[in-house]
């Protein structure tokens, strides 16, 4: 089992941003210490290299190719592949380490680890957490990770928080979330391939973990409740939704140029113009008409249901019900949150990292173009049967007017 550029700090007198750390690789969410919570792991270097971003840019490149294999519970084995630029040719022999015997620290050095090639001015750090916070999160004595279908999954409503709900969820101990949009339910291209190939697409987890995935596309799809329903019957269902307007707006944000987002909405063609009932940012924020589907395989409870805005202004709360939702322990809460103003978003506080924080990518919460006036009470206007269908259908009312809206 391979982890790849998993949750590696660098230490130095000035912590590099984790956002440095990122990989391309799809699998940079899996974090090492989130499968092994008592491991940690850090690689250091010299102060100067750190200061020195162009040349950390590159030590990325290095850090990525170096691979970790569980061998059991206390074992753990390095797999290095940074001895040349074809990483599939110069992997060297795997080198197991032993942690049963570790009591504290663990530095390792070539010649902790014979064979093991490290950059001279590089080295490993492992230390074992357990003894400091098994209460946190300890694996089941004697299990082994493995791949596991969701036992969640937030299927929407796409533009409304999904990211960061995602995000939140993952830094709970008994969570694992997978960080691409999978895009199974929904897909044709991806359905024939089987549930074994999705299983396959999943993190590692512990059986009293829940693995999670996030698909937006899947709320508006007519095909994915079904083949949901048919994968699990008792699939735990996320759902996050926000004034539909306002999602629109989000949409509009994404265009390159923002100022010329009304033909995502507005059909101009005519003397008159008219809402675009034919377009997918319009039809995405007809809530009832999705859910409509979805209550056809499952019931309300096995959805929860929660409100965007709400999520952005209190992350902790929304979480905390959701831990209930989800069965899991009360783990998570204000301290792992902390409200960024710069960003004018909450970022996130690690369990395990509480000295890292870590915000959503820039293109999440970017600045909307202004509706104009008659343009938002058009858009309010049209949405109003349906937002007040989906409250009857859902027994709860959110706040999306014209009057309390900010666009
Ligand atoms: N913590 C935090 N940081 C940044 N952004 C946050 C956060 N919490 C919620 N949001 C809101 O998420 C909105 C994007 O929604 P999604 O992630 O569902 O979009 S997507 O469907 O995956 O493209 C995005 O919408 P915009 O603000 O319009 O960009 C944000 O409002």
């Amino acid at each position: 089992v391979a982890f790849k550029d998993l949750d590696v700090t660098v230490l130095s007198r000035h912590i590099v941003p984790y956002s440095h750390l990122k990989s391309e690789d799809p699998h940079h969410n899996s974090s090492l210490h989130r499968i092994y919570p008592h491991l940690l792991i850090e690689s250091s270097v010299t102060q100067e290299e750190s200061l020195d971003l162009t040349k950390f840019k590159q030590r990325r490149d290095i850090l990525r190719w170096i691979d970790f294999f569980v061998k059991g519970p206390d074992q753990l084995s390095l797999w290095d592949h940074t001895t040349g630029s074809d990483p599939g040719t110069h992997k060297v022999p795997q080198n197991n380490i032993n942690f049963s015997n570790v009591t504290d620290v663990l530095t390792v050095t070539e010649a902790t680890v014979p064979g093991l090639y490290l950059h001279s001015n590089w080295h490993w750090t492992l230390t074992r957490r357990g003894d400091f916070d098994p209460t946190v999160y300890s694996p089941p004595t004697g299990e082994l990770p493995a791949q596991r279908l969701p036992k969640a999954i937030i299927i929407g409503a796409g533009m409304c928080g999904t990211r960061a709900l995602l995000e939140y969820l993952n830094l709970h101990p008994n969570i694992v979330a997978e960080a691409r949009e999978m895009n199974f339910f929904n897909d044709e291209q991806n359905l024939v391939r089987g549930l074994t190939w999705y299983r396959a697409s999943m993190p590692l987890s512990y059986s009293d973990q829940v693995t999670i995935e996030k698909s937006p596309a899947y709320f508006p799809s007519w095909r994915a409740p079904a083949e949901i329903f048919r994968a699990d019957k008792t699939i735990k269902l996320i759902l996050v939704v926000k004034d539909p307007v306002h999602r629109i707006m989000t949409q509009a944000g994404k265009l390159i140029n923002p100022e010329h987002s009304e033909r995502l909405y507005l059909n101009t063609k005519g003397t008159t113009p008219r809402v675009r009932k034919d377009s997918n940012t319009v039809s995405g924020g007809l809530y009832a008409q999705h859910l409509e589907r979805w209550l056809t395989f499952f019931p309300l409870p096995q959805i929860h249901i929660l409100e965007g805005q709400d999520l952005v202004r209190q992350p902790a709360s929304e979480v905390h019900e959701l831990e209930t939702f989800l069965g899991v322990p009360h783990v998570l809460n204000h301290y792992n949150f902390m409200y960024n103003t710069s960003r004018g978003f909450f970022c996130m506080k690690p369990v395990y990292r509480p000295f890292r924080t870590r915000c959503l990518d820039s293109n999440k919460g970017v600045k909307h173009p202004r509706l104009k006036p008659w343009v938002s009470r058009m858009l309010y206007d049209f949405y109003r049967p349906h937002n007040e269908k989906f409250f009857a259908m859902i027994g709860r009312r959110f706040n999306w007017t014209l009057e309390i809206s900010t666009l």
